[in-house]
């Protein structure tokens, strides 16, 4: 299947998943000097309750934190979007070093990691009807760039340990993914797709404009999981992330001056 490595990684995915060359791929390298500020663009409301939270899995791509999504309890408003999206799952995509890691660049710089808040358009029935549809999700994007250890990513990294290999999971509950966003919710907005097979161009992307901070040996804890099950030669969950892609004529709007 699919991955990250040198035979069957984003180089190849066309192979199985044509559409990795469609017209509205992402990510993309976002240049602030040709983004167009958007008055109209509406400030972005993120409403999320910490008991929505189910649990972490490793899913050999990533790991990601999974919500409860069968009602309104958390969701995404506002911004460039009409109606109302839910919370579905968050994950993050990383390098093997702090030169490199982030999916989406600014001016060609890779941040070391970038965290993905999936939601999808409740004008659907579920997730899975909305993966589809040209307006069926948003995913908000939020840098990390080196600093001072992020103490909200401590729970998140303590409950790596038990997840190491593809397929493990756990609860993770009474977790406030608000708690992961910077200051400001100023961000940038451009139609895009999923960044992994089935590389689906349904996405709304909303990347934040101020990144949060990840200490080293945070980001060695990400570098600690493995993309192989329990029993299989070990390889590090590292470098998951796909390249910039064409912008193909797509605007990129700012909400901000
Ligand atoms: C087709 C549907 C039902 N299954 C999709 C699968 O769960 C993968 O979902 C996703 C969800 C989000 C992303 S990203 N990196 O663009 O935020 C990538 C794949
Ligand atoms: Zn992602």
């Amino acid at each position: 299947g699919w991955g990250y490595g040198a035979t069957n990684g984003p180089d190849f995915w066309a192979d199985n998943f044509p559409i990795a060359n469609g017209p509205r791929q992402s990510p993309i390298n976002i240049v602030p000097k040709e983004t167009q500020y958007d008055p109209s663009l509406k400030a972005l409301k993120l409403r999320y309750d910490p008991s929505n939270a189910k649990g972490i899995l490793n899913n050999g791509h990533s790991f990601q934190v999974d919500f409860v999504d069968d009602t309104d309890s958390s969701t995404l408003t506002g911004g460039p979007v009409s109606g109302t999206y839910r919370l579905r799952q968050f994950h993050f995509h990383w390098g093997g070093s702090d030169d490199r890691g982030s999916e989406h660049t600014v001016n060609g710089i890779k941040f070391p990691c970038e965290l993905h808040l999936v939601h999808w358009n409740t004008k659907y029935p579920s997730f899975g009807e909305a993966a589809d549809k040209p307006d069926g999700l948003a995913v908000v994007g939020v840098f990390l760039k080196i600093g001072a250890a992020n103490p909200r990513l401590q729970k998140v990294l303590d409950a790596l340990d038990v997840i190491k290999n593809k397929g493990k999971q756990t609860t993770f509950a009474n977790f406030d993914a608000k708690t992961l966003l910077p200051g400001s919710l100023d961000y940038w907005t451009y139609d895009g797709s999923l960044t992994t097979p089935p590389l689906l161009e349904s996405v709304t992307w909303i990347v934040l404009k101020e990144p949060i901070s990840v200490s080293p040996a945070q980001m060695a804890k990400f570098r600690n999981l493995l993309f192989t099950g329990e029993g299989e030669a070990p390889c590090c969950m590292v470098d998951n992330y796909r390249p910039p892609q064409p912008l193909k004529g797509r605007q990129v709007r700012a909400s901000f001056k």
